[in-house]
């Protein structure tokens, strides 16, 4: 059985702004397995980072139920909600170093709270340091450091007080792109090492894409659309989560540069313009040599990606399939009997023909 870890139940946030009453979060129901990382995904002000405050109880709820380590984090009194959240960590995307102390001073800070001896609070910061690789440059001063080099530092942090969750609030949105793929393998290295549950929060679904087992979609407040990693990716529901997608697979800025294109806005009747989502076992099917081979229908790809999500291969592709009008209606039907998702480009409207 599987063993939640974070359970957050019927969560509302409300502010006051002024006259103004802004709901944050709307109804949020919130489940995290132990040893997972869960993805939360959302534009600017969806209520990504209030939502997550509450895990740890920066922000209180307005209404709903926040269990966390089979506590009721709400029910606590003070001295126990500082234990408690000592085993959550959290980094940022501005690191929130201290710029006066060396970067094993950093380390060491959330130390000083504990019994431990100065001697073993800088053996643990030392430690903590190896782990994340930057041992060797323990007596430099954040200055001295990289953007990716400081997220390491604010990571060991974060673990001083061995903590069985990290969340990771937009960590790599200051990042460029290598530096970003550095800091998530690091994070999946450390849970898979130490078995941190990691909740990540971010507003791009390629960060997701890279480490995340599961995801919950955010907009205006409410989780709309959740899932696992594959299943998200293979079939999204909403337009929301579809854009996404579209952007972390470089889908979307494809069809958009192929559809703009005057020489495929124009097709003859016997040319479809199309892109295909396959899934699974239909990736490594020879589809396109199938439709020439029995139903004469020609595909001239424009557009190709294949991405590898844990156990499920998912591929996207942009192709005009040419051809008799009734050969290219049966090929399409060929292709939804065969797992994979069509969508005609093109049209008027354009429009969904399986999924
Ligand atoms: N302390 C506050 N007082 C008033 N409104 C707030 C407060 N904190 C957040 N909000 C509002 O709540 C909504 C959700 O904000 P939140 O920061 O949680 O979104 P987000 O998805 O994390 O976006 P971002 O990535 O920009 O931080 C926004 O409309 C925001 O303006």
């Amino acid at each position: 059985m599987t063993e939640n870890i974070i359970d957050l139940n019927q969560i509302n946030v409300e502010f006051k702004d002024g006259e103004k009453q802004v709901k944050a979060v709307t109804d949020v129901d919130l489940q995290v397995e132990k040893g997972d990382i869960y993805g939360i995904v959302g534009y600017s002000g969806a209520g990504k980072s209030t939502l997550v405050r509450v895990i740890n109880l920066l922000q209180k709820p307005t209404s709903g139920k926040v269990k966390v380590n089979d506590q009721d984090l709400l029910a606590l009194k003070p001295e126990a909600l500082r234990q408690a959240r000592t085993k959550i960590g959290m980094i940022f995307q501005h690191f929130n170093l201290m710029k006066s102390r060396t970067i094993l001073g950093n380390v060491e800070y959330p130390l000083f709270k504990t019994k431990l001896s100065k001697d073993e609070r800088l053996k643990k910061a030392t430690e903590l340091l190896r782990l994340v690789g930057l041992d060797q440059r323990k007596n430099d001063y954040p200055r001295q450091l990289s953007g990716g080099q400081k997220q390491r530092v604010a990571i060991a942090r974060a673990l001083a007080n061995d903590p069985d969750i990290l969340i990771s609030d937009e960590a790599t949105s200051a990042l460029d792109p290598k530096t970003t793929l550095s800091i998530l393998n690091l994070l999946k290295q450390l849970n898979q090492k130490l078995g941190l549950t990691i909740v990540l929060i971010t507003h791009e679904m390629q960060a997701v894409k890279e480490i995340c087992n599961h995801v919950a979609v955010m907009q205006k407040g409410e989780v709309v659309e959740r899932g696992t990693i594959e299943s998200i990716f293979s079939t999204p529901k909403k337009l929301l989560t579809q854009e996404f997608i579209n952007i972390a697979t470089n889908v979307g800025p494809a069809v958009q540069k192929v559809t703009e294109n005057p020489k495929f806005q124009h097709l003859s009747p016997d040319q479809q313009l199309v892109q295909l989502n396959f899934i699974g076992k239909s990736t490594e099917e020879p589809i396109i040599s199938t439709l020439a081979k029995q139903f004469n229908v020609d595909g001239n790809i424009l557009f190709a990606n294949v991405e590898q999500l844990h156990s499920e291969t998912l591929g996207f592709m942009i192709l005009v399939l040419a051809g008799k009008p009734t050969d290219i209606t049966e090929a399409i039907s060929f292709l939804k009997v065969n797992q994979v998702r069509v969508k005609l480009l093109n049209q008027a409207t354009e429009s969904e023909v399986t999924g």
